[in-house]
């Protein structure tokens, strides 16, 4: 059983408005990666902010401590809902590609996107621990954390994600 998880908390400085809201071919980005999500899982959550209608679940333990705060609540969620593995996105790639998705999938254990961290499958039995790791104000680095859980980094090229305005145009030509 896996959950998908779009990670949409942060600040989106860069982009100057939450970015997860912005639109793309007249849908908000946070929508392009929950229906690119779907393809790996009927079950997805939002981590961080609630976006419109859709319902997001807290980060743990507490807001602000970046993305790993966010798969954090998303290995908790699983955890008490049944789910053996978490498959995360951000949700500023609109163009997640089947490839990537089909990458992930079929990786034993815990993996993640060397070029692009927040994005991975990650095993919900690591709940507790990383819950203990920021409870303890543990490095909030999600790369180093994959790596102090020995995932496996995979090679695939990053898809392409919106950190400014003007990025949104260069979607177009890709
Ligand atoms: N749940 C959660 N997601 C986060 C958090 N910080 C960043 N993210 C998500 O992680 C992804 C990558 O975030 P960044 O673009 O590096 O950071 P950001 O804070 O959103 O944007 P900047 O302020 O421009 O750096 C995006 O999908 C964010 O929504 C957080 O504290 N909690």
């Amino acid at each position: 059983m896996i959950l998908g998880a779009v990670l949409a908390g942060g600040r989106s400085s860069r982009f100057g408005t939450d970015k997860a809201l912005a639109l793309w071919r007249g849908r908000p980005l946070i929508e392009h990666v929950v229906a690119a999500l779907q393809s790996v899982s009927q079950t997805i959550v939002i981590c961080g902010r609630a976006h419109g209608s859709a319902a997001a679940i807290p980060d743990r333990p507490m807001p602000d401590l970046g993305p790993l705060g966010g798969l954090n609540a998303a290995l908790h969620h699983a955890r008490a809902h049944g789910f053996d593995r978490v498959v995360t996105a951000p949700c500023d790639t609109p163009l997640l590609d089947e490839g990537l998705l089909d990458l992930i999938l079929s990786s034993a254990g815990d993996a993640w996107l060397a070029d692009m961290p927040v994005i991975g499958i990650w095993r919900s039995e690591h709940a507790a621990a990383l819950d203990a790791h920021l409870q303890g104000g543990g490095d909030r680095s999600m790369r180093r954390w994959a790596r102090l859980i020995d995932a496996r980094p995979l090679a695939y090229a990053a898809p392409f994600n919106i950190n400014r305005p003007a990025d949104l145009e260069m979607l177009d030509g890709r």
